[in-house]
């Protein structure tokens, strides 16, 4: 165990092998720009409303993780069906801040760069697709933003204070407990997973951190 309470495995060396593209996406410009209170509140909106289509289709992802969680084994089960069960609550809460935010969430028009990511998530619902590959690139992309937001509300941060729910939703330490939650079944699934899958879920560990980059980019700069 290290000091999160996370037993190193395969996840931990990859975020280490990775490292500068794991920091580009967990360090991203726009995420510290919230931190150092210099975002442009355009560019937020950008964000929240882009990130409300994102999750409408994270949705079925976490679902067929959950399906093929309960076709192989189930001792997992409880954790995955506690990550589509806060996706219901993650929906009223886009909904809530976009009302707040003056945005009618009816009329966003999706950015490329979301597009891309929906076909990326799509592709894991095939049956194919091994559970152990599938449930690695599930705890990424909640990591990613379990990393960012978190360092918008650690210690010296200037986060204007519209903002900190948004960082509190994904920086709390009820979410990095349940990424960590997933990192361990990562990693255990990871172990006893053939040797072609485990290099699979690498590709897609990596192919994920350049997704959120582009999430992060789009949001920033729509393009
Ligand atoms: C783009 C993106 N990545 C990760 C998450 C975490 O749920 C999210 N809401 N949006």
């Amino acid at each position: 165990m290290d000091g999160d309470g996370v037993e190193a495995g395969t996840t931990a060396a990859w975020i280490e092998r990775h490292q500068q593209m794991y920091e580009r996406a967990t360090r991203h410009p726009f995420t510290v720009s919230i931190r150092d209170g210099t975002i442009d509140l355009s560019t937020f909106k950008r964000w929240l409303s882009q990130d409300y289509l994102f999750v409408r289709e994270f949705i079925a992802f976490v679902a067929s993780v959950l399906l093929k969680c309960c076709k192989q084994e189930s001792s997992d089960m409880e954790i995955i069906l506690g990550g589509v069960a806060s996706l219901s609550d993650e929906l009223s809460w886009f909904k809530n801040e976009a009302a707040k935010w003056g945005i009618d969430l009816a009329s966003v028009s999706q950015l490329k760069s979301n597009t891309e990511y929906h076909r990326f998530l799509r592709s894991f619902t095939e049956p194919e697709v091994i559970y152990a590959v599938a449930v690695t690139t599930f705890w990424i992309i909640e990591t990613v933003y379990q990393d960012s937001f978190g360092f918008c509300i650690e210690e010296g941060n200037k986060t204007p204070p519209e903002l900190l729910g948004t960082c509190q939703r994904w920086g709390s330490a009820e979410f990095k407990q349940y990424c960590q939650s997933l990192q361990r079944i990562a990693d255990r699934s990871l172990a006893n997973a053939p040797a072609d899958a485990v290099k699979s879920a690498e590709e897609a560990f990596v192919r994920v951190l350049e997704l959120e980059i582009g999430f992060w980019e789009m949001s920033s700069s729509q393009s």
